[in-house]
């Protein structure tokens, strides 16, 4: 489903295919096959000229991959089908590609500043009718904008989180602020019950939603925990309870001791969503994961950005790791989920401690970890990951009996920093090598191979 805007833009592109003619568009198309090269030697040209541009290529990147890609995208955007379809998936691929950005952080107006340089190399390298450059414009200006939205959109969202969880840890003390709240909640169940006892019922002095609880939790709670799920729940709970189940305590028909179960009913649901919400909150506080008590993936960004920084500035390598147990599940279904957990803690030791301490150990979730390996080059990061495989394989992994224990093996798959400014590319490198090191009969540590790409 695109948005409301992007919708709009489906219809100016619709419309934009549908007002030149074919023979302009088909036209186009082909220049832009013909010159894609050198349309994309002008623009790295230009942008690597640029400082504040080239702070985020390199000769080696362009040259290998930017190149590559930019020749392919321009020669996407102008082909020649009109269908729906292709148009929304034409959109999509362009709020990818702005999803992108804001991860990278590269800043909008770079982008604009890449689409004039196209449009100044088309006219430069072409001799056509000035509708073909009009069509060539306005294809383009309809890509950039979605660009910008899909950016802004993203930008936008990592500020918010950045934000919420800044007001949070700033101003709260969050176990205290957990103990204050569930007390508050306790308060106004007393409140009502005493109100009930005393004939005291005049609605406006019972709302949940006036209550201190009510207040902090839509003033404050509701901006720290933005976007969880459990907001919804305890605001329709709130809602529920004062329009449809307080109005019952004055109403002489209804039956009192069912009331009363409902609101105990309504405020235990209210309960346990605050209790997630505050769990999660302390693990954000920490930025630790609760089992492991490793990192988690909520920090890749923020650890990965440092990193980058330091590799394009310091030349400072780094290798990934993504290290996955092989037949996990066969543990859990042979000696219990629990026994699970706890193994995945040994696991989760066994990584701190066979690493350096400038290192991060992750746990990307289940029984998958990552380790950053800091300022290393790819022999070097090889030889990590051949230990950490050697050293848990070596060891026994105890079950909660404390009797028995059991032996495990891993899968690592690895790659090294190859000069993309985007982590995520990194990884995904590493996440296709673990899966050859699955295909090869697990217990080993693949190096994503370049070639293969
Ligand atoms: N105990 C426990 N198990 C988990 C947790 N997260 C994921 N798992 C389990 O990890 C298992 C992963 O199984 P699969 O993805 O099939 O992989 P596998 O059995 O390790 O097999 P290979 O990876 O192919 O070697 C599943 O049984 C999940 O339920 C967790 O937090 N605790």
């Amino acid at each position: 489903m695109l948005t409301e805007h992007l919708q709009s833009i489906h219809a100016d592109w619709t419309h934009a295919l549908q007002t030149f003619p074919e023979t302009i568009r088909s036209n186009v198309g082909e220049q832009v096959q013909l010159h894609r090269e050198q349309l994309a030697a002008s623009f790295y040209e230009a942008m690597l000229a640029n400082t504040e541009a080239a702070r985020y290529l390199d000769n080696k990147s362009v040259k290998q991959r930017l190149s590559g890609s930019l020749q392919r995208w321009m020669v996407d955007l102008f082909q020649l089908e009109t269908s729906p379809e292709h148009i929304k998936k034409q959109i999509q691929q362009q709020v990818e590609i702005g999803v992108i950005h804001a991860r990278i952080d590269i800043p909008v107006h770079l982008v604009l500043r890449g689409g004039r340089i196209l449009k100044i190399s088309f006219n430069d390298c072409t001799d056509l009718s000035e509708d073909a450059y009009r069509f060539f414009r306005t294809l383009l200006d309809l890509s950039l904008e979605v660009l910008a939205i899909a950016y802004h959109k993203n930008a936008e969202r990592n500020t918010r989180t950045e934000e919420a969880y800044r007001l949070f840890s700033i101003s709260q003390d969050v176990g205290r602020e957990k103990e204050a709240q569930r007390a508050a909640l306790l308060n106004w169940e007393n409140h009502i019950l005493f109100s009930q006892a005393t004939g005291d019922t005049s609605a406006e002095s019972m709302r949940l939603a006036q209550s201190e609880f009510g207040l902090w939790f839509r003033h404050k709670g509701l901006h720290a925990f933005e976007g969880a799920p459990e907001c919804n729940q305890i605001l329709a709970e709130i809602d529920r309870l004062d329009s449809s189940i307080l109005p019952l305590m004055t109403d002489s028909s209804a039956d009192k001791i069912n009331v009363i179960h409902d609101i105990r009913a309504a405020l235990k649901t209210i309960s346990f969503c605050l209790e997630s919400l505050f769990k999660r909150s302390e693990e954000l506080e920490t930025g630790k994961d609760v089992l492991t008590r490793l990192l988690n993936r909520k920090f890749l960004p923020a650890v990965m950005s440092k990193q980058l920084t330091l590799a394009r500035t310091r030349n400072e390598r780094y290798g990934l790791l993504v290290i996955d147990i092989d037949h996990f599940k066969d543990v859990n279904d042979t000696y219990g989920h629990d026994n699970g957990d706890y193994i995945l803690q040994q696991v989760a030791v066994v990584l701190s401690n066979s690493t350096r301490s400038g290192d991060y150990c992750f746990r990307l979730g289940g029984e998958e970890f990552m380790v950053v390996v800091v300022d290393v080059n790819q022999q070097q990061v090889l030889a990590v990951a051949n230990k950490l495989r050697e050293t848990i394989a070596k060891e026994r992994f105890k079950l909660t009996s404390g009797k028995e224990s059991l032996h495990l093996t891993t899968s690592i798959g690895v790659s090294v920093y190859s000069g993309h400014p985007d982590y995520t590319y990194d990884m995904k490198h590493a996440d296709q090598a673990l899966y050859q090191a699955k295909q090869q009969g697990r217990n080993c540590v693949v190096l994503w191979d370049e070639t293969a790409d």
